[in-house]
């Protein structure tokens, strides 16, 4: 089981209009796995994330989730396989009306017909495996960011999904919340099977906890491997990464005019 494939990426191009934003990324995602995709600003992240939840079509190249090509399903189709997918985003975005507790079983309460009971005892295991069972009965402003993640995280799970993909889900943590953050990311994906893909910019805490690294750039992959590989590695690019600094390979500047023309300083003055 858990060294079968869940997503597959072949020949995937993506384009906003004539912008081309990925240019034939290749992927195996495998169940069971914590994959991370790490890139520049503005390196096409998201929008792979956007790629395999069907949220986007690709240009050319396909995504298989569980052996479907995502972007031939039909609606319906595409509907159901949401379901087994949860998206996390930064702040988690928690209902600021709904306690804990209902925030958790939101999605129970939409998407299937348990009993109350049953939801209760559900979303009191979701929260005991993020270590906030005692919490269920506060409200969102009550929480610190580093539980409020938490809480998204368990409400995340609530419907046992098969993938769970993180966008930047350490930012703006402290050390501490961070290191629970990354470690329940781990525990939770070995608990319930699933496979979880995180896009970050902090390598250390990710290297921590993840199986797999993809390195994004320019719209291509340009490196990946596992985190020993990742962390011995002498390509520019990677070295970047792991070490943090500010330039190399991956430029601290969006494309731009010369500063000279942009300041209107070229040609003489008008
Ligand atoms: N809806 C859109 N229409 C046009 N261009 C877009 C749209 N969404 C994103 N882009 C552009 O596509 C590129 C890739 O964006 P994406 O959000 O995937 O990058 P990212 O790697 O997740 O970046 P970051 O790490 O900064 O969040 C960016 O240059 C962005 O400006």
């Amino acid at each position: 089981m858990s060294s079968e494939t869940l997503i597959e990426i072949k020949g995937l191009n993506f384009s906003y209009g004539e912008r081309s934003i990925l240019k034939g990324i290749d992927m195996t995602m495998l169940r069971g796995k914590v994959i991370a995709i790490m890139g520049g600003s503005g390196s096409g992240k998201t929008t792979l994330l956007r790629l395999i939840g069907g949220a986007v079509r690709p240009s050319s190249g396909y995504v298989k989730v569980a052996g479907k090509v995502v972007h031939e399903l039909k609606r319906d189709e595409l509907f159901q396989m949401r379901r087994k997918m949860s998206m996390l985003f930064q702040f988690g975005a928690l209902f600021t009306d709904l306690s804990v507790f209902d925030n958790v079983a939101f999605q129970m309460r939409e998407h299937t017909d348990l009993s109350e009971s049953m939801i209760r005892d559900l979303v009191l295991m979701k929260l005991q495996a993020v270590g906030l069972r005692g919490a269920h009965d506060l409200m969102p402003a009550q929480l610190s960011g580093g539980m409020a993640r938490r809480v998204a995280l368990a409400r995340s799970i609530a419907l046992d999904p098969l993938l769970i993909m993180y966008d930047e889900p350490f930012t703006g943590l402290d050390p501490i919340s961070l290191t629970v953050i990354g470690n329940l990311v781990r525990r939770l994906t070995d608990a319930l099977g699933m496979t979880s893909i995180v896009v970050t910019h902090d390598v250390q805490e990710s290297l921590k906890i993840v199986d797999y690294v993809y390195f994004i750039a320019g719209g291509v992959i340009v490196a990946h491997g596992t985190p020993a590989e990742v962390r011995g590695s002498v390509m520019p690019f990677v070295h970047q990464f792991v070490h943090g600094e500010e330039d190399g390979p991956v430029s601290f500047h969006y494309p731009a005019e010369t500063y000279a023309s942009d300041l209107k300083l070229e040609g003489g003055f008008a």
